[in-house]
């Protein structure tokens, strides 16, 4: 039988053409039963560990897993990262022999990884491992979509792999699955501390800002902080994301491991989805609490659609992202008001966007287009841009980057990487912002931000501050 490389093949190794030049990629797809996604992420982890993503949509339509690594695509050059991983993926593709009948968007060939948000900042030690852009193809990899698992096997070969040595490696790995002792029992998380980084500075750097918000033409700019937290022991991001998957149902949920470093979190903000011809984006800014019953909760809803400030915050992304949008996109809808999204903690204004992929269409270059919209970075972006690196005095590394999927027939989804962490072992920093506009007030910004701590830390079995 031809001898197939798993894993092991281009472990550690950055996806380098030499090594692809008479080595082609053999895939190979079949559905199987329902095989739970986290116990499937914690499968063999002391094997794969560093080597897995994790991404379950907000919509619940497609849950995907991948453990190992057959190729992992990463550029040089941060400022042509989407372009150039693009090409990369493509080029890969190009002789790729791929078995996979069913055709379902998210199965056989895909990548899975995320960019950071500033392709210009100074990365910090904590994010070295990750660089500017980071995106792998799997060597296993589970899909769960449309009420029906799949298992897809992602191997490098000189020599012709035929699809029954595919299928025999992928009946051997079900078999294994189905014997595997269950992992996760309870969540052995706990936290030593918690340390808002300053908290003061941050506070008065608010106050700056706005003040340049009301004096010049820029608008809004986004402000972030982070705050660090140290657990007893190394915690395992599994637990993690099986508190954040019950916590919060409606959000994007979604890990990305490299080495002893897991980015990951519970983001309710979609940046673009498309399948076949369907895209769909969404603006997502403007913030208010929960109540603590329905009437409070009613009124502080009510008080969000109607408040200027907020309505400003996100009028600004929606008329962006209709921009970005359209070189890419036929028949653009946009519903003229807002509407509220709820989360467990927090409530947004929420516009969808949707249209039709025109031929110019790919997800990569379109996330280049979008990326970062005022949700995130801020009004005019370029101004805002360098406000954020002169005033925020920290990388934020993949947090509010755009961080997904593409599947080798161009579908793919991607969120913002939000309400998120940065796990190393037994630390993690946690990332929180908000948009600030001229009359934002900066003990209310430092309130919203305490709220969007919130998920990461009641993941994290935290207390809440
Ligand atoms: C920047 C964050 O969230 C963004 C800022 C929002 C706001 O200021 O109202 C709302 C949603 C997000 O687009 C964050 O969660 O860290
Ligand atoms: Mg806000």
């Amino acid at each position: 039988m031809t001898k197939i490389f798993l894993q092991t093949s281009f472990e550690n190794d950055l996806y380098k053409e030499q090594n692809h030049k008479k080595s082609k990629l053999f895939s190979y797809t079949q559905p199987i039963d329902f095989y739970d996604p986290v116990e499937f992420f914690t499968y063999q982890s002391s094997t794969f560990h560093g080597k897995r993503f994790f991404w379950k949509s907000s919509d619940e339509q497609l849950w995907t897993v991948g453990l190992g690594i057959a190729a992992t695509i990463s550029v040089d050059d941060a400022e042509e990262r989407f372009q150039d991983s693009h090409t990369k993926w493509n080029q890969l593709l190009k002789d790729a022999n791929i078995e996979n009948p069913a055709r379902v968007p998210g199965t056989g060939p895909l990548l899975f990884g995320g960019f950071s948000f500033d392709p210009y900042s100074e990365i910090e030690d904590e994010w070295e491992a990750f660089g500017h852009s980071i995106l792998y193809l799997p060597s296993y990899m589970l899909t769960v979509t449309e009420n029906q698992t799949y298992l897809t096997i992602n191997a490098f070969s000189n020599n012709t792999v035929s699809a029954e040595s595919l299928r025999e490696e992928a009946n051997k790995l079900v078999q294994q699955l189905k014997n595997d002792e269950k992992l996760l029992k309870e969540n052995p998380i706990k936290i030593k501390n918690s340390i808002e980084i300053a908290p003061d500075k941050w506070i008065r750097s608010v106050d700056e800002i706005v003040n340049i918000l009301k004096t010049t033409d820029t608008k809004k700019v986004v402000f972030a902080r982070k705050l660090l937290l140290e657990f007893e022991e190394s915690a395992q991001p599994s637990y993690i994301i099986k508190k954040l998957l019950e916590q919060q149902p409606d959000s994007f949920v979604f890990a990305l491991e490299v080495g002893d470093y897991c980015f990951l979190g519970a983001s309710p903000e979609r940046l673009i989805k498309k399948i076949d011809h369907d895209v769909l984006s969404t603006c997502l800014a403007g913030s208010i609490g929960r109540g603590k019953d329905i009437i409070e909760d009613q009124k502080l809803g009510e008080m969000l659609l109607h408040d200027h400030k907020n309505l400003f915050e996100h009028e600004l992304v929606v008329s962006m992202i209709e921009d970005a949008l359209r070189p890419y996109c036929t028949d653009i809808n946009i519903p003229a008001e807002p509407v509220l999204m709820k989360m467990p903690d927090i409530q947004h204004l929420y516009t969808p966007v949707r249209g039709k992929a025109n031929e110019d269409f790919s997800i990569l270059n379109v996330v280049e287009n979008l990326h970062p919209t005022p949700a995130l970075g801020g009004v005019p972006t370029k101004a805002a841009l360098s406000i954020i690196r002169e005033k925020e005095h920290m990388d934020r590394g993949f947090y509010a980057g755009p961080i997904g999927w593409t599947d080798y027939k161009g579908n793919g989804e991607f969120a913002v990487g939000i309400r998120s962490g940065l796990i190393n072992r037994d630390k993690a920093y946690l990332y929180a912002g908000c948009g600030l506009v001229s009359d934002s007030v900066s003990e209310e910004e430092l309130k919203e931000t305490r709220i969007k701590f919130q998920p990461m830390l009641k993941a994290t079995g935290g207390e809440i501050l």
